[in-house]
């Protein structure tokens, strides 16, 4: 197996850490000598247009990335992914995300097959479906039409799903709605079900490997809702049940063979394939959800966004390349400047989930200790990912951007036609949401001088708490609108962000051993959590100490 560079031992590397030492960024005066870098840092891709001038960069580090890019051979690396080489090598599978998204007429042939045909083929399957369910011509055990779609997942067969619903609310069939099921805890599924209809909710099941226990779980239990639902008021009969099953279930998964298991007719099932990691499957049937949701337009639209990304990302030379000198740019303040975490502040209500979403596909993919040559890495890895939407955000955490010793860099998202078009009294409130959006970043750029807070008549006592040190690091990122396409581009954008950072950091960014352990320990301490009493003996101090805490006050 080829080793990862470490790019520790680049000369680029040396170079940046040189840079980095007593670096002094000094975003007021880079914007005063130099009335041409936001245009020059400032970059375009697809719809989006991002604005990287107020991070500490320079032409000197801004070289210095794009030389560590090129050291790691980073463009190798992107040009493997595409391809379809098994650059997941603990798992021994591509990372076909990308191929996901191709236009139907292209081809991929990896291992003497063409992925996009199947891709394209199991597609037009879903949109048939989606199509059915959309119109009417779906319907329930009882002839109703379907007017909820409870999807049941976990991890990357909920996140996507629900974070893109979120997203494009104002691109849903009027009438339709969907609910999301994904903790074992059974409050989930018993507050999802509160009030439900039987006879008009499509239940999907949503689950790469059919094994996940919170998933399936939840499936049984949601299974056993609707029949006893239905039998009690009447709507079926005995006998019934498995026609009733099969109007009211279908299944997304890449083992078809455990959906039949499980009592879902495999023809009502849809499939993806082993290549396309939990995180990265939005885009794959796991969005089915969405697909019945907004439409077959839609979707082929988000895809289509998702698409332009890609292309931008595999063609663009590094030093225009956005989610490259994004990626590079955590790089620069992770390994060189200590941050430890990194927000993510959309400026679009409709994107409240994106930050929880955005935590999987960074953390899951990036948080690892291994390089993927099993050695062990050479410098900090995965930065944590957070935020909410702005302006809850600013009357809650933003405290501690503005004036804390913390560095974080962080990422603000709009639009600037708002889905929701509103006036209060002479205020266009679209345009009052974006002077704080543009207000933010100029005060964590810039911040206030003990100067200018004097000048305001501040006593003196007070100065110093009311200074903004300024040169907080932010990139700006604006789109026309949140329409599905723009959504598949950001996406996309941080797909390959988190990707440009496991290349420097010679990870595999597509497994996740990490999730093992603590789920084989659940499954072991199952007899323990019940009063086997020889169980729960062998636990450690702690752990017998909570599960009998557990047991006296639940069962005393
Ligand atoms: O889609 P499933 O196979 O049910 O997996 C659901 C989730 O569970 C796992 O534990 C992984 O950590 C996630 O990457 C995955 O998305």
């Amino acid at each position: 197996m080829q080793s990862p560079v470490d790019a520790t031992t680049t000369e680029a590397w040396g170079r940046l850490s040189a840079l980095a030492h007593d670096y002094r960024p000094d975003l007021r005066t880079w914007f005063a000598e130099d009335p041409g870098r936001t245009e020059r840092l400032t970059h375009t891709a697809g719809d989006l247009f991002v604005d990287l001038s107020k991070n500490w960069i320079d032409g000197s580090v801004q070289e210095a990335l794009v030389d560590l890019a090129d050291q790691v051979h980073l463009t190798d690396r992107i040009d493997a992914m595409f391809r379809g080489d098994r650059i997941n090598v603990t798992e021994d599978r591509s990372v076909l995300h990308t191929a996901l998204r191709k236009p139907a007429g292209h081809s991929l042939v990896v291992d003497g097959k063409d992925v996009v045909a199947d891709v394209h083929a199991e597609l037009e399957k879903m949109y048939a479906f989606a199509r059915r369910v959309r119109s009417g011509e779906w319907r329930g055990v009882t002839g109703k039409t379907i007017r909820t779609i409870v999807n049941i997942g976990i991890g990357g067969s909920d996140l996507g799903p629900v974070m893109a619903y979120e997203a494009l609310k104002p691109y849903g069939q009027l009438g339709l709605e969907c609910r999301f099921i994904s903790n074992i805890d059974p409050t989930d599924a018993a507050e999802k079900t509160f009030l439900l209809d039987p006879e008009t909710t499509l239940v999907i099941v949503a689950s790469k490997t059919f094994t996940t226990l919170e998933t399936l779980t939840n499936a049984r239990i949601v299974k056993s809702w609707l029949l006893t639902s239905l039998r009690d008021r009447g709507a079926i009969v005995e006998g019934q049940e498995n026609e009733a099953v099969a109007k009211h279930f279908v299944a997304v998964s890449t083992a078809l063979d455990k959906v039949a298991a499980f009592g879902i007719d495999p023809a009502n099932a849809f499939g993806f394939w082993e290549w396309v990691g939990g995180r990265y499957s939005v885009d794959s049937a796991v969005g089915t959800s969405l697909a019945v949701y907004i439409g077959p337009d839609n979707f082929e639209a988000f895809l289509a966004g998702f698409h332009v990304m890609d292309e931008h990302f595999r063609t663009a030379p590094i030093e225009e390349n956005v989610p490259a000198l994004m990626g590079l740019l955590n790089v620069w303040y992770n390994n060189f400047h200590g941050a430890q975490s990194h927000a993510v502040l959309p400026y679009a209500q409709y994107l409240h989930r994106f930050a929880a979403y955005l935590q999987q596909l960074t953390m899951e993919s990036n948080g690892k200790s291994v390089r993927w040559d099993g050695t062990p890495v050479t410098t900090d890895t995965g930065e944590i990912f957070w935020g909410e939407p702005g302006t809850n955000g600013q009357h809650a955490f933003y405290q501690l951007i503005h004036q804390g010793t913390r560095l974080i860099p962080a990422d603000f998202i709009a639009v600037a036609n708002p889905a929701n078009p509103t006036r209060d009294g002479e205020n266009d409130v679209h345009e009052l949401f974006l002077g704080n959006f543009f207000a933010q970043t100029k005060a964590l750029a810039f911040g206030r001088t003990a100067d200018e807070v004097r000048a305001e008549g501040v006593r003196e006592e007070l100065v110093s708490a009311r200074v903004f040190a300024g040169n907080k690091p932010t990139t700006s990122i604006m789109a026309p609108e949140l329409s599905p396409s723009v959504l598949g581009q950001l996406i996309a954008l941080y797909e390959h962000i988190t990707f440009t950072q496991g290349v420097v950091w010679g990870i595999d960014s597509f497994d996740q051993w990490g999730v093992e352990l603590g789920k084989a320990m659940a499954k072991d301490l199952t007899p323990a959590v019940s009063g086997d009493e020889a169980a729960i003996e062998a636990q450690d101090q702690s752990t017998k100490a909570l599960i009998r805490y557990y047991r006296a006050e639940r069962h005393g």
